[in-house]
Formats: structure tokens, C-alpha cells, sequence
């Protein structure tokens, strides 16, 4: 479905004296079979969108190759956006039209008929709980209803392969949960592959078959959730104490079974592997030595604990992006289908 290789994208930022050449992706290859559902995870500026753009045909890739539904990206780019979906991370709708005429025109531009376009939007608006807002403009909208009206677009000509770039960023809690319902339906229904960029993630962790972990423009990791998470080293215990005499005997004792000990106040914490099999025979130990516990605490490696692993910084602390060139995006997207 996706095949890529040596992928590599270089912006020039500045002018004269200022001048900077910004490898935003650095050389990435992929590998996403039909039927897939591929989450794309990275702090922000990782190269995320970037890579994307390159797969979906908005960008020419600087360096490498890449087929798409067995297309070219290079030779075949109007190939290539005919037999996709893409839901960019700006939205493509422009305001002044009614939701339902923008729906309808873009199913045209896929070689829908008119009455086809709109009989699959009006499905859509109610799946994706738009109903009553046909003759609405986008720009009377909320910001959840134009992302739910964005996913609409991507989705009108039943593609598939979808592209989404951080389709449930603005939703409430009721339309993410009800939107990863229509992306598992994606698959589960029609066989669609699915590749998505997010900043959650339970969210990645929740819907995808395989994680795509990048850092720097680099691919850091690609496995199962379940074996990227596999690779921490063992569950997080933590252990909180009434008393702070206890905490230096029960962070040695931790210690015998765990690793990264820390203390925090009256609590000590540690990696522990089989935490299931280990801490039952800790907590005898402690209660022998009349160590009285307060709490205990077992939590499972979270993706961010991946993250953190593999790159010594946590995916929740990244700041807000620094430039919005994704606008012009918009347009170029709109213009080239
Ligand atoms: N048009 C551009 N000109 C110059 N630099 C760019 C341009 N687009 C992206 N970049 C830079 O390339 C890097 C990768 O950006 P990209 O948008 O692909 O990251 P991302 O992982 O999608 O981030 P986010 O999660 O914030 O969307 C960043 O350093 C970004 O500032």
C-alpha cells in the first residue's frame, strides 16, 4: 500500500547571513500493508505533517522514493491523490459555501455524480453526528463540527486509503470517541488502510495496528503497541508510606527487584519487571519487618514511556509548533485534487 524509502525533506529557513537548511525528514522509510491501521507518533516538529505531505503529493520529496496504492509520488502525484483520503491538520473547507455543497462538489472532483456525492454525505453527516447542519456554513460552524465536516471530505469518495493528520485535535471527548469508532469501522467494514498522526496517545495506542515512532525526521521505532511497550523496562510501583522512616529500608528492598529507584516525600518508586510474580513476596518482606504501607501503585508502560526510552524525553513535554506554513497547505491541497 505505502512503500517508501530514503525519504528525506530540506527546507531553507531565513535569508542572507540567516540562512538555514532544516532537514525535517531525514531519510524515512515505510513499509504499511493494505488493511493496516499505522499510527505516526512524534513530538511536534518531529516531521510528522512533512512526511505526509510528501506521501499525499504536496510536497516533492528532496530526497528518496515512494509508492502510494502502488502509484508513484513522483511520476503518478494525480494517481496518487485520485485513490487516497487526506484530512490535513488545517482543514480544507472554505467558509463561504454551505457545508453540504462543499461535500458534494468535492465527491464530484473524485468523479462521483452529484446525486451519488450527496446521498454518501448526508451518511456521513449522520455517522459523524452533523446532522442538520447540510446547509450550514463552515464558518458559522464550531471548531469540532468543521473537523468533523474536514473528516467528511476526506472519506466522501469511500477511499481506501486514508490519510489523517491529527484528526481528533479539537473534538470533545463524545466526537473523539465517536470518531475512532468511524476509523476501527474504516477498517473493520471496508478493509481501508489507515495512516493517522496524533498527539495522544491512548489514542495511537487504542486504534493502531502498528505505532511509527519519529524523533528529529528520523523513525525511532515501529512495532505493535504492545511490543514497543514491552521494551520498558517493567511496570512503574510505586509504594507510599505513612512514615518517612520507612522509605530508605523499602527503596533498598525495591531495589532487589527493580530499577530507576526513586523517593519522592513518603513514596518510593521503581521499574519492575513481572511486577505480578515479584511484589507480593516485596510487600511479605516489608510486612515482616513491620514496614506499615499506605498505598500501592501498579502502572503498565504507557507509550510515552516508549518515547521516553528510546529518546531520554517524554512526548507530553513538547511545545506548541512554531510556524503554520500548513494554511497555504490548504489551498494547494483544494487545488490539486
Ligand atoms: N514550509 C516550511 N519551511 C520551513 N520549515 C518547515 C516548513 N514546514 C515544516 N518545517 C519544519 O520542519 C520540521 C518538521 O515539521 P512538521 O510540521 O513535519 O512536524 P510535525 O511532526 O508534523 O509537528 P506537529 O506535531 O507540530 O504538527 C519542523 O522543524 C518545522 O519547523
Amino acid at each position: 500500500m505505502i512503500h517508501a524509502r530514503g525519504l528525506v525533506q530540506t527546507f531553507t529557513t531565513g535569508r542572507g547571513k540567516q540562512t538555514k537548511k532544516v532537514r525535517a525528514v531525514d531519510g524515512v522509510d515505510l513499509d504499511i500493508a493494505e488493511g493496516e491501521v499505522v499510527g505516526f507518533l512524534g513530538p511536534n516538529g518531529a516531521g510528522k505533517t512533512t512526511t505526509l505531505r510528501m506521501l499525499t503529493t504536496l510536497l516533492r520529496p528532496t530526497e528518496g522514493t515512494a509508492t502510494v496504492n502502488g502509484y508513484d509520488v513522483l511520476t503518478q502525484p494525480v494517481h496518487v491523490r485520485r485513490s487516497i483520503g487526506y484530512v490535513s491538520q488545517a482543514g480544507s473547507t472554505f467558509s463561504q459555501a454551505l457545508a453540504g455543497d462543499e461535500v458534494s462538489d468535492h465527491g464530484q472532483l473524485y468523479g462521483m455524480s452529484r446525486r451519488d456525492a450527496v446521498a454518501r454525505g448526508k451518511e456521513l453527516f449522520n455517522e459523524l453526528q452533523l446532522d442538520g447542519l447540510w446547509d450550514r456554513m463552515p464558518k458559522n460552524m464550531s471548531g469540532g463540527q468543521k473537523r468533523r465536516l474536514d473528516i467528511v471530505m476526506g472519506l466522501i469518495h469511500d477511499p481506501t486509503l486514508v490519510f489523517l493528520d491529527e484528526p481528533t485535535t479539537g473534538l470533545d471527548p463524545q466526537a473523539r470517541a465517536n470518531l475512532w469508532e468511524h476509523i476501527a469501522k474504516l477498517r473493520s467494514d471496508r478493509g481501508a488502510t489507515v495512516f493517522l498522526t496524533t498527539h495522544y496517545l491512548d489514542e495511537a495506542d487504542a486504534l493502531s495496528d502498528r505505532i511509527l515512532i519519529i524523533d528529529n525526521g528520523r523513525i525511532v521505532a515501529a512495532d505493535t503497541p504492545e511490543n514497543l511497550k514491552s521494551q520498558v523496562s517493567g511496570d512503574l510501583v510505586r509504594l507510599e508510606f505513612g512514615d518517612a522512616a520507612h522509605v530508605a529500608g523499602a527503596a533498598t528492598s525495591l531495589a532487589t527487584i527493580g530499577t530507576d529507584v526513586q523517593i519522592d516525600g513518603t513514596a518510593v518508586s521503581a521499574r519492575v519487571r513481572g511486577s505480578g510474580r515479584v511484589v507480593p513476596g516485596l510487600l511479605r518482606d516489608l510486612d515482616s519487618h513491620g514496614t506499615i504501607l499506605e498505598g500501592i501503585e501498579i502502572v503498565k508502560p504507557t507509550l510515552d514511556d516508549v518515547f521516553l526510552t528510546l529518546t531520554g524525553r517524554s512526548l507530553r513535554d513538547d511545545t506548541p509548533a512554531e510556524d503554520s506554513s500548513t494554511d497555504a497547505i490548504a489551498g494547494t491541497e483544494k487545488e490539486a485534487v
